[in-house]
């Protein structure tokens, strides 16, 4: 083994506890490690992966072992998220026979030295939608997943060929979609713009249940920046597409993303806030289809994100069901006879799930077809889920 410098260490530990009491938890991790790092610009590219990974790396643990100090944490959490780690050499040289262990049993070994984590690293675990395999979950939390994309059906040739050229490993996940690497970086490849879209395997799952034709109307009523309008309009182009969401700017993305991908299809669009009565601005229409991705905990999607778990709160899982519900009994209302709509979170809680569809199919005149908890949790992407029910 090489040799450790202690020095080196040293100073990474400082610059992770520095970049965590500047954090003030009101933005995503990535966002403000990336202005950190801007206005740290003594901070060279090892010691801003570094950085970045402790920071990822600790709050993997979620809230486990909470009563020790935040190096004796990093220790435990690099032990647990990492192969090698020359911090756990430094301060727990006798652990490193077990880091290459399976996580399963990694978590034994240090339940052995009385350092119980397994029940903690995910607090939340009685809510789980009843689908989710409880003990690989947690353990996945642990593990950063993989970047994914979609790439437009013509074009997967010229996407592969520049991803070769710029030495960007990928697998195949089915017809158009690719696995990489997390952390590829994409964006320097401006020779394929436009032609493919950053989304999870899971989420480029969650319209398959959606049963579309051509001619048909279909309404995106939480369309943000467009992720599910665009899968729509690759499976079915020829459909007719009204996109809302509550936020004009995300409305504004939208177009621009739409542009980019050099989207043919006409769309209509409307501000529209689905917990208020919107019967006047949609004048009587009805559809055939509607894709609502509701607001919700995005609890499916933490172990990308695992600085959710310490700002997310029990309380708040009844918050989403009751807004979720409420929203999806509005847009409801606005099926044709037989119209389906398909229920989308990327949530993992009951609560926000299958209590949900139970809710629309006893007071909404709805009949549930299929729900799925799209499981990414051993595959190394986001979870969600998905329902198509119909108007009876
Ligand atoms: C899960 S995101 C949708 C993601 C999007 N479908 C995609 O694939 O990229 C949920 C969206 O619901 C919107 N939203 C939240 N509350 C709303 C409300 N009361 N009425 C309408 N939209 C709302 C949010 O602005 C957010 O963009």
């Amino acid at each position: 083994m090489a040799e450790i410098n202690q020095r080196r260490v040293e100073q990474q530990l400082r610059n992770f506890e520095r970049a965590l009491q500047a954090y003030g938890h009101d933005e995503p991790l990535s966002r403000f490690l990336t202005r950190f790092f801007k206005e740290n610009r003594q901070m060279g590219s090892a010691d801003r992966r570094m950085t970045s990974r402790y920071c990822y790396n600790y709050f993997r643990l979620g809230e486990a072992v909470k009563a020790i100090s935040l190096q004796e944490k990093l220790v435990i959490a690099e032990f647990l998220c990492e192969q090698a780690s020359d911090l756990v050499a430094l301060h727990q040289p006798d652990w490193l026979a077990a880091i290459t262990a399976p996580l399963a049993e990694k978590i034994a070994f240090l339940q052995d030295q009385g350092i119980a984590v397994k029940d903690a690293i995910f607090p939340f675990q009685q809510h789980l939608s009843p689908d989710v395999r409880t003990e690989d979950f947690v353990l996945n939390h642990l593990i950063q997943p993989d970047l994914f994309i979609r790439v437009q059906q013509q074009a997967t040739e010229q996407v592969e060929a520049e991803l070769q050229r710029a030495a960007i490993s990928f697998s195949s996940i089915g017809k158009a979609g690719y696995r990489l690497p997390n952390g590829s970086k994409l964006q320097e490849l401006k020779g394929i713009a436009g032609l493919y879209e950053v989304q999870d395997q899971s989420s480029q799952q969650s319209l398959d249940m959606a049963q579309l034709q051509p001619g048909q109307s279909w309404w995106d009523a939480c369309a943000a920046s467009g992720g599910k309008s665009l899968l729509l309009l690759e499976k079915e182009s020829a459909v007719r597409l009204l996109v809302s969401d509550i936020r004009l700017s995300i409305l504004r993305n939208l177009d621009e993303r739409f542009q980019v991908a050099k989207v043919k299809a006409a769309y209509r669009k409307k501000v529209l806030d689905l917990t208020e009565d919107v019967d006047h601005i949609m004048q009587g229409e009805r559809f055939d289809g509607i894709i609502l991705d509701a607001p919700c905990s995005g609890s499916g999607t933490w172990s990308r994100t695992p600085e959710m778990i310490k700002q997310f709160s029990e309380a708040k899982i009844a918050e989403f069901s009751d807004l979720q519900k409420r929203i999806a009994k509005q847009v409801s209302a606005y099926l044709k006879p037989k119209g389906q709509l398909i229920y989308i979170t990327c949530s993992v809680f009951q609560e926000e799930n299958e209590a949900v569809v139970a809710f629309l199919e006893a007071s909404c005149g709805l009949k549930v077809e299929t729900q799925q908890l799209i499981a990414g949790y051993n595959r190394k992407s986001d979870s969600m889920f998905a329902a198509r029910l119909r108007k009876i």
